[in-house]
């Protein structure tokens, strides 16, 4: 593991950044594991400067995101296909048909997450795949459990999940309570895990999960056994971990 330590959210976000150029540069059809949430809109702000400035050619790089809400159409402003869209996609010249998310819509769970599983499997093995991390420790929508789900599946959201979800929402009520995400095999396969995160309310939770047991219990736990697991973190954020790296 390795921790890189910045200021604050707008460092976090340019190192995050740019150990995502690197891999578009050096791999220009790299595939791109990518996340939502607030944690990473500041490193894709970063990566569309760089665009902007003619430093990265997305015309090569596929997606796959990590995961979907269950039940919101994608011209809905709280999909993960209108969040990418919208931070990153429509910013840059990546093809559209080379991004991937489970389909939000398939209100069959178990043909939804074999064809994502299956558009993965085409995908390719991600080269990096950038995460946030929940408040209770989840990673994509990998909610705390008894066990690490290996693939694609449904997950109902833990109340955690929905009361800090809910700001994106005009009602708590608007919150989908399902979602679908990709598994923890999924995200630990990728060759390199990056992961971003800021600020003192995350700081109990990310200290859990990198100097705790290794427990299905904490989901990003399971980041300490990844071979080439890269944390960027502020200083608020890893404000507990001191003296315990
Ligand atoms: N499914 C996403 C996660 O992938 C993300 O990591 C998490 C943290 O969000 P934030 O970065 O806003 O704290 O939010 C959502 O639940």
């Amino acid at each position: 593991m390795r921790i890189i330590r910045a200021k604050d959210y707008c460092e976090m976000s340019r190192r995050a950044a740019e150990i995502i150029a690197s891999e578009v540069i050096l791999k220009p059809d790299c595939v791109l594991g990518l996340a939502t949430g607030s944690s990473p809109v500041g490193t894709y702000d970063e990566l569309v400067k760089m665009y902007k400035d003619g430093a990265l050619d997305f015309s090569g790089v596929r997606t796959v995101n990590l995961d979907e809400y269950c039940g919101l159409d994608i011209t809905s402003d709280q999909s993960y296909v209108w969040f990418m869209h919208h931070h990153l996609f429509d910013r840059v010249n990546i093809r559209p048909e080379n991004t991937h998310f489970p389909d939000g819509k398939q209100a069959d769970a178990q043909k939804a997450c074999a064809e994502y599983d299956a558009v993965m499997e085409k995908t390719g093995r991600t080269d990096l795949q950038l995460l946030g991390l929940g408040p209770d420790g989840h990673i994509g929508f990998n909610e705390p459990e008894d066990f690490f789900p290996a693939g694609t599946h449904k997950v109902a959201l833990t109340d955690s999940t929905i009361q800090a979800n809910k700001r994106f929402f005009s009602s708590e009520e608007e919150v989908p309570r399902f979602a679908y995400t990709m598994g923890v095999a999924g995200i630990m396969k990728a060759r390199r895990v990056l992961m971003v995160v800021s600020g003192k309310s995350k700081a109990g939770i990310l200290k859990e999960a990198l100097c705790g047991p290794v427990v299905p219990q904490v989901p990003a736990s399971v980041l300490q056994l990844h071979p080439d697991f890269v944390l960027v973190a502020d200083e608020e954020a890893l404000s507990e971990m001191e003296g315990a790296q």
